[in-house]
């Protein structure tokens, strides 16, 4: 595997700025990323059924528009366990940026800074959640809890201090997906210079551990420690949404890890309903998986999220131009989905109802 990466300067930022559409940044970064590096963002585990289903599952669902409102123009703001953000859509927490830009997270933060969205700060990142926070960005802290507790305690004195607002625990991952892709690509080890800059100490750097010994009193033991909002990531069934609501959380990411952990998991807007009535309105729902289209946002808040969450598409914007990159994305999704509420006739994301959509 080659460490090396392409040489985009700034002439090719411009060049993003020509992408028309989410999936056009992904063709675009394909043509720039290092085949390895680009199979392991793209890919899933083993078949990639659930990656492409979460995709589909869009697309089978149909929009209904109401007319003659009058809305005049959207208004995007929304509040999210009292973090306000330019529209319902953050980034989710995702490994690594390092593979797709220098400037690693530091670029991405800086785009969702720009953008004025929350940003989910992965604990795997190349660089520390204090270099993150310096940019300004509003960050919410993922975290894999580590059956070293006082360790997991550290990571999260660290997003206190560095100014996160929120903890999201990711609870799909008592074991680490199967990616073929990564076997096929001999794709195991971080290349030279690029490494978990949480996880670092005393001059080495410690393996995270996925462990499948976690349970809901790793999460009770996490609502003593601390006071900053926690909400679970990856949540699928509705009794662990009941469950989840009477351990004190404060709200779900309804999330299959990007068709990455179990395959043949199905499509997370399949589950948002379920969890929805689960939780009776209890927690505020965050929702990621394939979210690739303005119209995709609006089908998620219809059907009961109060905003959803990108994974690919932000690392598609890093890797095509950096920061830029990012922005572009951000702001072609923005735009998206202002015309999509324009077209649906509703003022804002809070006013669109279950009815308008239908399968
Ligand atoms: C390359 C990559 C790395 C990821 N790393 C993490 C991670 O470290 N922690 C986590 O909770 N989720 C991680 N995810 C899952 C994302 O948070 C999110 O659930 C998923 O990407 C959403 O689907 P989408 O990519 O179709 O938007 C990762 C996803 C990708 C694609
Ligand atoms: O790749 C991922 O999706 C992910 O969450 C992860 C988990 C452990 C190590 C590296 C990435």
């Amino acid at each position: 595997m080659t460490g090396g990466h392409p040489g985009h300067l700034a002439s090719e930022a411009g060049r993003a700025l020509a992408l028309v559409n989410l999936r056009d940044a992904e063709t675009a970064a394909r043509q720039r990323l290092d085949p390895v590096y680009y199979d392991y963002f793209a890919g899933g585990a083993q078949d990639e059924v659930t990656v492409a289903a979460n995709e589909a599952a869009y697309r089978r669902r149909s929009l209904l528009p109401r007319v003659l409102r009058g809305c005049g123009p959207p208004r995007l703001e929304t509040t999210l366990l009292g973090q306000a953000t330019s529209m319902p859509v953050l980034m989710a927490p995702t490994a690594f940026h390092r593979l797709a830009w220098p400037e690693a997270e530091v670029a991405t933060a800086r785009a969702a800074a720009a953008a004025d969205v929350v940003m989910i700060a992965a604990m795997l990142s190349t660089v520390t959640v204090e270099e993150i926070a310096a940019t300004g960005a509003a960050l919410w802290f993922q975290l894999y809890i580590q059956p070293d507790l006082a360790f997991t305690e550290s990571l999260v004195r660290r997003a206190e201090a560095a100014g996160c607002r929120a903890l999201v625990v990711t609870v799909d991952s008592p074991a680490l997906g199967r990616n073929e892709r990564g076997d096929r690509n001999d794709f195991h080890d971080l290349p030279p210079g690029v490494f978990c800059a949480n996880m670092g100490g005393a001059g080495h750097v410690r393996q995270v551990v996925l462990s499948p010994e976690i349970s809901w009193s790793h999460v009770d033991w996490l609502r003593g420690i601390t006071t900053l909002p926690i909400l679970l990531k990856g949540v699928l069934h509705p009794a662990d949404a009941r469950l989840a609501v009477e351990h004190g959380v404060d709200g779900l990411v309804v999330s299959n890890h990007g068709g990455r952990q179990l395959d043949t998991t199905p499509a997370s807007l399949d589950r948002l309903e379920p969890v929805a009535e689960a939780v009776a309105g209890r927690v505020p729902l965050l929702l990621d998986g394939g979210v690739r289209r303005g119209t995709d946002v609006a089908k998620a808040l219809a059907l009961g999220a109060a905003a959803v969450a990108i994974g690919r598409p932000v690392l598609w914007g890093l890797a095509i131009a950096g920061e830029p990159g990012v922005r572009r994305v951000l702001d072609l999704l923005r735009t998206e989905l202002a015309n999509a509420l324009t077209l649906l006739g509703v003022a804002a994301p809070g006013d669109l109802t279950r009815e308008q959509v239908v399968s």
